[in-house]
């Protein structure tokens, strides 16, 4: 990343604001029915992205997302919701109007094009005898310089991932989406472009707003994580906060595995099946609790009343196993050195305060 270009504000939307920083976006109630009588794809979804903040909007198939990021691009319009850029309301414009970088799912390359020309056409703000080797140097970046020449259809899905993001980028948008931008790409390959395309962004103050599935990429990418759910906006916030701090039990159990338990709290402590359990916050009465599965232990126990192994996972770095006590279900994650036998008993510990989620949403 030795030869990283400079990227610039390309936007001609003015950000300079007379009280303070604006958010770069603001999306206000966005609604969209694609079919009249049908449920709404997008439900009254509203955020803000901050300038040089990298939003992931994570959720499963179906849930609205790249409707979503469709009618902040442009490309779809919103049947009722306003979007703003710098303040300024772009819902009406259209999509070249927005200086928005978009990477869709279906890169889009040009097929009778080289790599390098699919680059340079992105830079026409670029001089002309300055493309060729800033373009050389957003190939560079994706790793694949070496291929320049050659024509889309000569390279894998990976690659044209990758120079579809190098196109994208060679524009210098000041706020880039992305849709699954990852996703063709093999496990390793990922986490490493995943890596480097975040300290590009940050390098650079470039905003960004990427659609996934997957709960850890959204983790590891964004600053903040918007969890969907048919169609709605169910919880924003750093990614931090929605894993251990989730707003419901769908967005607990969407960002990973978790133990739902019932319990009767008093104060910051609750009764639960599994014993007194300390909480995230003060409550009184009947309370729905979420406790990750790693933050639980296990020790090896001569009372046959003590939880059951029913299963066990091996899955390298540690073990997630399937406890059964009273006829409930638990899971925890431990580290692989701690093996238990199938059958086994063994006594559950909670090392850490459960999150109490609200009981109007579990
Ligand atoms: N062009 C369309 N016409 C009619 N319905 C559509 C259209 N595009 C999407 N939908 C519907 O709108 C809803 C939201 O779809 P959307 O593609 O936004 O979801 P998504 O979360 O991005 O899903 P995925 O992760 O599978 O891409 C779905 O019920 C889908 O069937």
């Amino acid at each position: 990343m030795n030869s990283m270009p400079h990227l610039a504000s390309a936007s001609d939307l003015s950000h300079k604001s007379t009280s303070g920083i604006n958010p770069l976006m603001r999306v206000e109630g966005l609604c969209k029915r694609y079919q009249q009588g049908e449920a709404l794809a997008v439900n009254q979804v509203s955020f803000t992205l901050q300038p040089g903040e990298i939003l992931a909007l994570l959720g499963p198939s179906g849930c609205g997302k790249t409707t979503t990021l469709r009618m902040l691009a442009g490309f779809e319009h919103p049947e009722s919701g306003r979007i703003f850029l710098h303040g300024q309301d772009v819902t009406e414009l259209p999509p070249q109007k927005r200086h928005i970088g978009i990477v869709f799912q279906d890169y889009a390359l040009f097929p009778h094009m080289s790599l390098l020309r699919n680059v340079t056409f992105a830079m026409r703000h670029v001089p002309t005898h300055q493309q060729e080797q800033k373009a050389m140097e957003w190939l560079e970046l994706v790793g694949l310089a070496a291929y320049a020449k050659r024509h889309p259809h000569e390279l894998s899905g990976g690659q044209q991932q990758r120079v579809a993001l190098a196109r994208t980028l060679a524009a210098e948008p000041e706020l880039v989406l992305l849709d699954e931008p990852f996703s063709n790409l093999d496990a390793a390959l990922r986490e490493s472009t995943r890596k480097e395309m975040r300290a590009l962004f940050k390098k650079a103050g470039t905003s960004v707003i990427l659609v996934t599935h997957d709960q850890a990429e959204a983790m590891t990418f964004a600053d903040k994580v918007g969890v969907m759910q048919q169609g709605k906006l169910i919880q924003l916030d750093t990614p931090q906060q929605v894993y251990q701090h989730p707003a419901t039990a769908f967005v607990a159990k969407f960002l990973g595995h978790t133990n739902l338990l019932q319990g009767l709290a008093q104060g910051n402590q609750a009764q639960t099946p599994l014993g007194a359990i300390n909480l995230s916050s003060s409550v009184e009465g009947e309370v729905h609790l979420s406790l990750r599965p790693e933050d639980l232990t296990l020790s090896a126990s001569d009372d046959p009343a003590a939880a059951r192994v029913v299963d066990r996972e091996f899955r390298g770095h540690d073990y997630l196993y399937v406890l059964e006590q009273d006829g409930l279900q638990y899971c925890a994650i431990t580290p692989s050195h701690n093996y238990f036998e199938i059958g086994s008993h063994v006594a559950i510990q909670s090392l850490r305060q459960a999150s109490v989620l609200p009981s109007s949403n579990h």
